[in-house]
């Protein structure tokens, strides 16, 4: 009798995926409604811009199976430090994320054994009149990065230095590399944080230690890091380096994405919606939305049926 509950509803399930897209509601539809902080034309006239600095590539695998997408950085000759063509991509590879149904969770990491040593420098002499506009444009993608509604994960391997430890901020966790070392350097390198870093590391930490990384340029170990609650996890030193991606997996398939593709979305939506707006009553107003999707749903009626014990 379970055994046929559960195939009813996992078929009800099936279709209210294919539905889902003629829907009113998606978690990211409405997310979205507060991330136009930055209007579209003038992001076109950067992104035209930005796109003149090659050199890399950001890339990316989605695995429908799993629901867990891997998102690249490729510029392994530079330790994946970000040219302006890289940011471009990485602008799409989010964009693609956005419209992605059945994802759960995504992983953020870079290749050839490090995550990312900030701004490429060559392109960033070459754009030193352009800082405003490339912030402008790292804002919109990092936002929307943090505000996807997968769980995310950055996987630092290597050095994550400057930008790149900015970047590693706009993912939910952070996941180390025992031998890993983290730093906010920009101050050391003459500016301050303009990839969103300030903002998230005081959201993230409070602002004495988000003061404390910012204006020290202390480069930290994976244990350091931990204490100071930037890093979430530490993977096990016996591992080898090629092994570390899915052992990230692991960890982030086990603890966070788990469920429901669907109950995931609905739960990080509801997290971002309420950190972005600050009046408790809309707020509620959207967990209520949400929750009225799923309660008496088949995913509800499915658990029931199974007499789950929460030992
Ligand atoms: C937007 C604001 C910011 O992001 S501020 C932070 C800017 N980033 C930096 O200052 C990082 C400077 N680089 C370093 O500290 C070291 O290269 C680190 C990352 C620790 C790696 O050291 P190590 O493993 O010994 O390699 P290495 O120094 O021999 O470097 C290998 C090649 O990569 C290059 N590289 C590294 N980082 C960048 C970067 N950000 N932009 C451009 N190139 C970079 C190095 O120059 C080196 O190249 P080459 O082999 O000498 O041609």
């Amino acid at each position: 009798m379970i055994k046929i509950n559960i195939l009813i509803a996992t078929l009800i399930n099936m279709a209210t995926r294919l539905f889902k897209s003629i829907l009113t509601w998606s978690p990211q539809s409405s997310v979205s409604r507060f991330l136009s902080v930055i209007n579209q034309p003038d992001l076109l006239a950067i992104r035209k811009d930005l796109q003149k600095f090659e050199g890399g590539s950001v890339d990316l695998h989605t695995d429908e199976e799993t629901g867990i997408a891997v998102m690249t950085l490729n510029n392994p000759e530079k330790r994946n430090s970000l040219t302006g063509k890289m940011m471009v991509d990485m602008a799409d590879r989010v964009s693609q994320l956005e419209k992605w149904a059945n994802g759960r969770g995504l992983i953020v990491l870079g290749t050839g054994g490090h995550f990312c040593s900030g701004g490429d420098l060559t392109f960033v002499q070459k754009a030193l009149h352009y800082g405003g506009e490339m912030a402008a444009f790292q804002h919109d993608t990092l936002t929307r990065l943090h505000n996807l509604p997968l769980v995310s994960v950055a996987l630092l391997q290597g050095h994550t230095l400057g930008g790149g430890a900015e970047l590693s901020t706009a993912c939910d966790f952070r996941v180390m590399s025992s031998t890993a070392r983290i730093g906010f350097v920009q101050i050391k390198m003459g500016v301050t944080a303009g990839w969103g870093a300030t903002t998230r590391l005081v959201h993230l930490l409070g602002r004495h230690k988000a003061l404390g990384l910012l204006s020290s340029a202390k480069v930290f170990s994976a244990e350091e890091a931990l204490g100071e609650g930037l890093v979430d996890h530490i993977l096990p030193y016996s591992l080898a380096q090629s092994e570390e991606l899915d052992e990230c997996k692991k960890w982030l398939s086990s603890n966070y994405c788990a469920y429901d593709a669907d109950l995931i979305q609905g739960v990080k939506s509801s997290v971002v919606y309420s950190e972005l707006n600050p009046d408790i009553n809309t707020s509620l107003k959207f967990e209520r939305e949400v929750f009225t999707k799923f309660w008496g749903g088949p995913l509800q009626k499915a658990a029931l049926a199974a007499k789950i014990k929460h030992k």
